[in-house]
């Protein structure tokens, strides 16, 4: 399972937690404007925007789960299995392998108005990238500053849904998602009042009873709900640190813990890791399971003008802070 959210204070921060019960070798890498991109049915991309994200790198190809670009766009890829749905190849439109989808956007996109365009024409392909590394089967969210959507690629066609809470997770499908928040209208930060019943002295005897309800298991539909209204409510001051700070509490709602969620005999599925973009200022923030210290990756410390990928390692094991050795 992994969960997607936004976040906006003074800037805007985008990233999601990345669950699965084993990494795929996964590094940050910026991409800089003059790498040449290969797609497969649409030629060369030999300028573009520069993006950052968490990729696999494979034959020096920058297999994006999650990245934004310079003009303050992000994406990421969630699973949608047994959902996806990929085409075949068509006449008169833009033949877009599924694993080239990010860099296609992040390539050419400087707002979402842009990015709702470029999907007017495109053909999302089931060509895998390799025997190696088969087609996945991913649904994505897509934000800037002012607005989220929803892309899924299912049998019947390609649906491109407003989505106005600003998170993702897996099945089922996003229109489904939406509508269960309706069955938690009445939760509250707020204490309750005593509506059941006025003749009981019903006594709100704890704090936190306004969101008795919300769902703490880790499906799919019950990690949309809690990380909604964890994101909905949540507050935080306007500096860079306690933004950060915030949002890594937001997905905190909805971090999985090895031996919650078992996949199969003896395999869990945990959080290998959690980003925040702060998609204003290009910073990849991330941690991971095994590494609970923020790191960071600044695009605009690199020569985004170069033409070769630039890859900086996950650091994993714990960094503890002793204070008296
Ligand atoms: C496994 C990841 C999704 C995690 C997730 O959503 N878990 C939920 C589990 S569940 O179903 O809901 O139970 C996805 C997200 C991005 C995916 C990767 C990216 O799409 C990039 C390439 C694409 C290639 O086709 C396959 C390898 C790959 C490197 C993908 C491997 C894997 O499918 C990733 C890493």
């Amino acid at each position: 399972m992994c969960t997607a959210a936004t976040y906006k204070s003074k800037d805007f921060y985008f990233g999601r937690t990345l669950d699965y019960e084993f990494s795929y070798g996964d590094q940050i890498v910026i991409t800089p404007r003059n790498y040449s991109f290969h797609f497969r049915y649409i030629g060369d991309k030999k300028k573009h925007y520069a993006m950052i994200g968490m990729a696999h790198v494979a034959e020096n190809y920058p297999l994006y789960y999650d990245a934004m670009n310079e003009k303050g766009v992000a994406i990421a890829g969630l699973n949608f299995v047994g959902n996806a749905v990929y085409s075949e190849v068509q006449s008169d439109v833009e033949n877009i392998a599924q694993f080239e989808f990010i860099p296609w956007i992040l390539s050419q996109c400087a707002s979402l108005a842009e990015v709702r365009e470029l999907l007017d024409r495109i053909n999302i392909v089931n060509t895998p990238f390799s025997e190696q590394l088969p087609l996945a089967q991913l649904h994505w969210i897509i934000s800037d500053e002012n607005e989220s959507i929803t892309v899924e690629s299912m049998s019947h066609g390609l649906h491109i849904y407003d989505n106005p809470v600003g998170v993702l997770t897996n099945n089922p499908p996003f229109p489904q998602q939406m509508f269960q928040l309706n069955n938690y209208m009445h939760l509250s930060p707020k204490q309750p009042e005593n509506t059941f019943s006025e003749n009981l002295a019903l006594d709100a005897y704890s704090r936190g009873m306004g969101g008795i309800g919300l769902p703490g298991d880790l499906s799919s539909s019950s990690r949309f709900v809690r990380v909604a209204f964890t994101k909905i409510h949540a507050i935080s001051g306007e500096s860079e640190k306690e933004s950060v700070s915030q949002f890594f509490h937001i997905l905190g709602s909805v971090d999985q813990q090895r031996g919650c969620c078992e996949v199969a005999d003896g395999k869990y599925e945990i959080t290998l890791y959690t980003s925040c973009c702060n998609v204003t200022k290009g910073i990849y923030y991330y941690n991971t399971y095994e590494n609970h210290q923020i790191s960071a990756v600044d695009m605009y410390a690199e020569d985004l003008d170069g033409n070769n990928l630039i890859c900086y390692p996950v650091i994993q094991g714990e960094q503890i802070n002793y204070q008296n050795k």
